[in-house]
């Protein structure tokens, strides 16, 4: 097992790229550690699964270098790159059984008859086909495939890592969960570096201890899922990773105070003077509502009740904003202001995060 490193790497399917967006994949550095279980997150389109076939050779990338460790692996096919893949839906071969399809990736590279038995009926327990080892493939269902997919995946233990592609899709939710845990499990287990495609952040957030968040061809932001929403380096992320996401208002900075809708609003750092289009965002967790004259104007929608908290939907001039209110917390009837809490607030200049700047701390 290696690092696996991405250098300089960018990819266009197109035989001459020449915007910005020809461009599936902007350019990129980026290292994925030995070992790591890695959620690889964004919506639709914005190019997961382009980067995850480069990484498993599937794909060869425009510009840039693949590299394990030292060892330059740009040109070699997946097989040379010992990587195992799973994606959205089966693959699967109908004609053999369960047990052989499992067992196909060990004989495959020669294993002992004995420790092939061995890893498949380990591999079965795990994803529950213990009983189902001599049905053949065909008739079985969509879902009982997909486990049979994930289980050849899982059942060779010296890749260099396992690529998952949206793997859960076609498994009911049940199941879902309860491979979710396993697949964390494993990763305990056998330390393999896995790297899991996925559009859903609880199942990135779940699964991986980082999650790379992927935005329009671009890594916007690599960290722990605490680092994600304690402070989102892109708006995306902010707006992505939440339920809801962070609130975004339109704002002029100016040092330690935020302007909005004619309110100043006291920040806990000073951000110099910014040019662009400058937003603060701050979570629906750390708003709380008022009345009276303190705080942002605040017109409150619709209030849901979610069980543990309430989610209060409403609007600060144009801006749709939201507030969570905890268990036990009143809402009052005449609530007309939000106020932030500064310390969570943070700035956004053309939709990426502005440190503070130390020279400037607010008193
Ligand atoms: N084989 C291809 N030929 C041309 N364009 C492609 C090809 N595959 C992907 N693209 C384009 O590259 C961009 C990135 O696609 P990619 O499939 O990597 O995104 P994704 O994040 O995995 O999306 P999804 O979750 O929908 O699979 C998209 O604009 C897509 O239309």
């Amino acid at each position: 097992m290696a690092q696996i490193i991405l250098e300089n790497l960018s990819h266009s399917y197109l035989p001459n790229p020449s915007k910005d967006e020809d461009w599936a994949l902007k350019p990129m550095t980026l290292t994925w550690e030995d070992g790591g279980a890695y959620a690889l997150l964004g919506s639709s389109g914005c190019g997961k699964s382009t980067l995850l076939n480069i990484i498993s050779g599937l794909l060869r990338p425009s510009r840039g270098r693949v590299l394990f460790g030292d060892r330059d692996m740009t040109g070699l096919s997946t097989m040379e790159r010992n990587i195992a893949q799973v994606f959205q839906f089966p693959v699967v071969y109908d004609t053999m059984s369960v047990r052989d399809n499992l067992a196909f990736p060990l004989r495959n590279r020669g294993l002992p008859q004995d420790q092939v038995a061995a890893r498949v009926a380990e591999v079965a327990e795990m994803i529950g086909m213990r009983d189902m080892l001599d049905r053949r493939a065909r008739g079985l269902t969509a879902d009982a495939k997909q486990k049979i997919s994930l289980g050849r995946g899982m059942v060779r233990q010296d890749v260099n890592a396992i690529l998952f592609d949206e793997p859960l899709t076609v498994i009911d939710p049940h199941m879902k969960w309860e491979l979710r845990t396993q697949l964390k499990d494993l990763h305990r287990r056998f330390g393999h570096t896995m790297i899991y495609v996925t559009h859903d952040q609880t199942e990135a957030l779940t699964f991986a201890d980082q999650v790379v968040v992927m935005y329009d061809g671009r890594v916007v932001q690599a960290g722990t899922p605490q680092a994600l929403f304690d402070a989102p380096e892109h708006t995306f992320v902010g707006y992505f990773i939440g339920s809801p996401g962070m609130n975004l208002m339109d704002a002029r900075i100016e040092g330690a105070t935020a302007h909005i809708e004619g309110v100043q609003l006291p920040l806990a750092h000073g951000y110099g003077a910014l040019e662009g289009k400058t937003q603060l965002g701050i979570r629906p967790e750390f708003l709380r509502l008022g009345t009276g004259q303190e705080g942002l104007p605040y017109t409150i929608r619709r209030i849901e009740d979610v069980g543990h908290h309430r989610i209060v939907r409403g609007h600060v001039g144009k801006a749709d904003v939201n507030v969570i209110v905890p268990e036990g917390q009143p809402i009052p009837a005449d609530a007309n202001r939000v106020l932030p809490d500064p310390v969570h607030a943070h700035v956004y200049l053309d939709d990426w995060r502005v440190a503070p700047s130390n020279l400037e701390r607010a008193a």
